[in-house]
Order: C-alpha cells, then structure tokens, then sequence
C-alpha cells in the first residue's frame, strides 16, 4: 500500500504540490494526469525519495520514506521524467551497475539482467553507447532498469513518451501483466492509455487533485456519455439537424467538420437516446452507415476539470505567487 497524505513543495515560492492525498493499492494501476506543469514529476519525485517533500509523507508498505530511505527505496523501481541514464554505459553495462545497487549478486544478476533485456526487446543494442540509441531504446533501457529488481512498486513517469505504436502495446501489456502483483503509477499525457493500462485515474492541476476515480466514472462525466453518433448518407444537413434535435432527450446535435454526415446527439442529463435515434432513422428511411452510443471522451473531462478549475482554489494556499503553473 502506498500512503501519501497532505504532500506540498514549493520551488522559490511557487507551490508546485500544494497538499496532495491519496492511497494506492496492490493490482492498482494509477494514472496520474495533469496539464504540463501541474505537478505530476514533482510528485513522483517525492513518492520515490528523489527529493524531499515541504511537508507531508509517503508512506511506501509501511516504510517513510523521509524516515526510513532505504527500506522504502529498496521497494521501488523509477524511471525518471526523460528516462535519464549513464549515455557512455551500454545498456549491459548499465543494467549491470543498476543491478550492483541493487544488491543483485552472481546467477542471479546474470538471469534478472538476462529477462529485463528480452522482455524489453534490448538485444540489438545491448552493446551500443545508451547516448546512440534512439528516444525509444533509450526509455526501454529506463523501464528495463526500473523492473530489474522486480520491486512491488512501480513508479514510471511518461512510460510510453517517444515509443512507436507497436512498442507502445508492447509495454502496456507489459505494464498491465506487472501490475497483477504489484503498485504502479504512471504519469501520461495521452489519455488513451489511460483506458487501456489504468485502473484509476489522478487529474491534478496547479499540484492540486481534481479528480479521482477509475477510466469509466471520468468518461461518464464527459458531455458525450451516451450521445449518439449516427453516420448518414445522402441526408440533406439541415433535415438531418432538425430530425435529430427534435428527438425526445436531445440536448445539442453537432455535425462533424471532418466527415460528411456524422452527426452527435448529445443527451439531457440521464437521457438515453439510442432508440429514440434509431426509430427516427427507420421512419424517415435514412440510409445509415453506423450508429453507436458513446462512453464519453476523456479529453472531453480533461479539459472541463484542467480549466474549469484552475483559477478556483480549493483551499488557502501557502506560498503560491498566483502565477500559471
Ligand atoms: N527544480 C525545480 N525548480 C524550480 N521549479 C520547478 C522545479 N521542478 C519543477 N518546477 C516547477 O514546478 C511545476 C510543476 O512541475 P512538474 O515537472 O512537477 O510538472 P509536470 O506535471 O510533471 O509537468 P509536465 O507534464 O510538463 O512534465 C512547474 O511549474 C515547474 O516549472
């Protein structure tokens, strides 16, 4: 379980972690979300000991991490915001040095250092300068070096930044199979990772948190939970709007700007307009390519919590000069 009550840092004055709690537990993959500059790595940084809170505490399966450094630190594997390394090491010979801090010795070593290089798909570059490798490899070579001490907890901060779209499902379901057993929080910016890899989702702003709760209770506050979409053919624009928005429940019909004939039907609160929109299209005789009810858009919640409430404090805070984050 890891414990983080009341957690605040300010840099010269500016509080980028301005009181953050929450508890995270076994089989949990929290994402951790956040416009730029919302305090995601400062939190990180402190969850991981890598530098110390103005106050509050982390507590990480019950060791403190500001009280006792070492046994908490031993229970974590980070990759750091940019996944920083050695770039003269090669990544054997950096995964060898990790692995030595981590107190890994003889057979074992070899067999640990062995599975993260194959599991992180290393092979090929095992023996290059980390400096020459590409953005990609170079983030491998940080998750690889994160699990290498198989720790409980795992804190990866941008797991997936600069991978390409097959590395990227490579390392979520290596995320997803790692966390049957283990704590892991990721800070991400792309929101569908969100859906695919977590289990809970953290939105902070200003160092604040916004929101917390699992994929699907966020989406279910996007304006499009359960709008629906219906692709049209050969259907005058004007009749398509005034038909849809005559539908009992239909609070706001929008038209696609990129795909003739896509039309959203927003619901009231509550509505649920799926057959509503589906009778309506059989008694005008519309010819219909697809119709489907939405879960909601998380970019959607995204922005109504990133800037709805940014300018509205929750609570006094200590030291903040009011600036932007
Ligand atoms: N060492 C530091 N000294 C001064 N200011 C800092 C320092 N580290 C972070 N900050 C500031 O604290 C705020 C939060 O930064 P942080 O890196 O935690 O945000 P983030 O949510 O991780 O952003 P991003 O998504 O851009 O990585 C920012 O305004 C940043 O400029």
């Amino acid at each position: 379980m890891i414990r983080i009550d009341n957690l605040k840092k300010a840099f010269n004055g500016f509080q980028a972690v301005d009181g953050i709690t929450f508890n995270v537990s076994p089989g949990e993959v929290l994402g951790f979300l956040g416009p730029n500059g919302a305090g995601k790595s400062t939190t990180m940084k402190m969850l991981t000991g890598f530098i110390t809170p103005d106050s509050g505490s982390v507590s990480l399966c019950g060791f403190d991490v500001s009280n006792d450094p070492v046994a908490a630190k031993s229970l974590v594997g980070y990759l750091p915001e940019g996944a920083p390394a050695y770039g003269d090491m090669t990544p054997l010979n950096f995964l060898s040095f990790i692995a030595d801090i981590r107190g890994l010795l003889g057979k074992h070593k070899t067999s640990r250092i062995d599975e993260v290089i194959h599991l992180l798909e290393l092979q090929s570059v095992c023996n290059r300068p980390i400096d020459t490798l590409s953005k990609g490899f170079k983030r491998r070579v940080g998750i690889a070096q994160a699990i290498l001490h198989d720790p409980q907890i795992l804190i990866l901060d941008e797991p997936t930044d600069g991978l390409d779209p097959n590395q990227k499902y490579q390392v979520r379901e290596l995320i997803r199979g790692l966390a049957k057993e283990k704590i892991v929080i990721i800070s991400t910016h792309i929101l569908e990772e969100v859906t695919v890899v977590c289990t809970r989702a953290i939105v902070i702003a200003r160092g604040r948190v916004l929101a917390d709760a699992t994929p699907s209770e966020l989406e279910a506050r996007s304006r499009y939970h359960r709008a629906v979409c219906i692709d049209l053919v050969d259907v005058p624009e004007e009749d398509a709007v005034t038909a849809l928005e005559s539908v009992a429940g239909a609070a706001r019909v929008e038209v696609s700007s990129d795909h003739t004939g896509l039309y959203t039907v927003l619901p009231e609160p509550n509505g649920n307009l799926l057959n509503a929109v589906h009778d309506l299209a059989i008694r005008k005789g519309w010819n219909v390519q697809e119709l489907f009810m939405e879960r909601g858009r998380l970019d959607d919640v995204f922005r109504q919590l990133t800037t709805s409430n940014l300018g509205e404090p929750e609570k006094e805070s200590e030291t903040s000069n009011g600036e932007a984050a």
